[in-house]
């Protein structure tokens, strides 16, 4: 079971003279197995939401639920990679990417064999024994991209993951996504500023609006998996890009 509901959310910051109002009233189902991509302006909540799937950060009001249950915290069965992704400065590649599969008690031949598997995946065997400092911002994230695949969650909550990366590194991890998850069958939420990454990679691309966060529109993309580099360039996938593109740009009180 790893289905997400999230029912009613609200989040409220306080800040020093007032309060300010960073999702209102946010509900969404996210289906098993499904892929559901979040796109939307600065500053319209999709990290807080994220974050409160994710268990790091909790809603004022309303309730997050993952497999049924409310979320009170992080947990293994929901794997997190941000855009910035601490890496464990003292540790190399591969012993970064061994780190969670060592807390979930994985023993140590079949650590090696995974860290060396997903280390291979993103591109960064040359540099398993490299320090995260040596590394550049690609290939840093590239390494967090390992750890969490590494530890292979039920859920995946990635926040601009690819943001980062030079185009090549993006669309290639843009594909073995898509081939984990409709091998793997794993639930993904996936946040970015990108309209073509959402309507490439996802079932569904909720879009958001701020002041306050919300949800404005629900895309349901349709076409086919697996996606290909030709169905990119065709008019259904134009059509669905500039539905979704209009949702996002051309909100009240935003002038782009
Ligand atoms: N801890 C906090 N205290 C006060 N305000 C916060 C806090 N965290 C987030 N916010 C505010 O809540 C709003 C939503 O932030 P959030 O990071 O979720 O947006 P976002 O859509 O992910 O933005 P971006 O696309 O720029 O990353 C922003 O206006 C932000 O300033």
């Amino acid at each position: 079971m790893s289905g997400i509901a999230i029912r009613n959310v609200g989040k409220v910051f306080p800040l020093k003279d007032r309060e300010f109002t960073a999702l209102d009233n946010v509900s969404l189902d996210v289906a098993d197995s499904e892929f559901v991509a979040i796109v939307g302006p600065s500053g319209c909540g999709k990290s807080t939401l994220l974050n409160i799937v994710a268990g790091l950060e909790f809603p004022t009001s309303g309730e997050a639920l993952v497999g049924g249950a409310p979320v009170t915290g992080p947990g293994p069965d929901r794997g997190v990679i941000f855009q910035q992704f601490a890496l464990f400065p003292w540790l190399s590649v591969r012993k970064n990417v061994e780190f969670g599969l060592r807390t979930a008690g994985v023993p140590r031949a079949e650590r090696k064999r995974r860290a060396e598997h997903f280390i291979e995946l993103v591109g960064l065997s040359q540099f398993a024994d490299a320090l995260p400092k040596t590394l550049s911002g690609g290939m840093k994230q590239r390494c967090a991209i390992a750890r969490a695949y590494a530890v292979d969650p039920k859920i995946l909550l990635m926040d601009e993951p690819f943001g980062a990366l030079d185009s090549l590194t993006r669309v290639r991890l843009q594909e073995q996504l898509l081939r984990t998850w409709s091998s793997d069958q794993r639930t993904v939420v996936f946040v970015t500023h990108d309209v073509d990454e959402a309507v490439y990679l996802a079932g569904r691309v909720v879009v958001m609006a701020a002041n306050p966060g919300r949800i404005v529109e629900v895309v349901d993309v349709g076409l086919p998996y697996p996606r290909t580099e030709e169905g990119r360039l065709g008019p259904e996938f134009a059509a669905l890009r500039n539905r979704v593109w209009s949702a996002v740009h051309h909100q009240k009180g935003n002038p782009s």
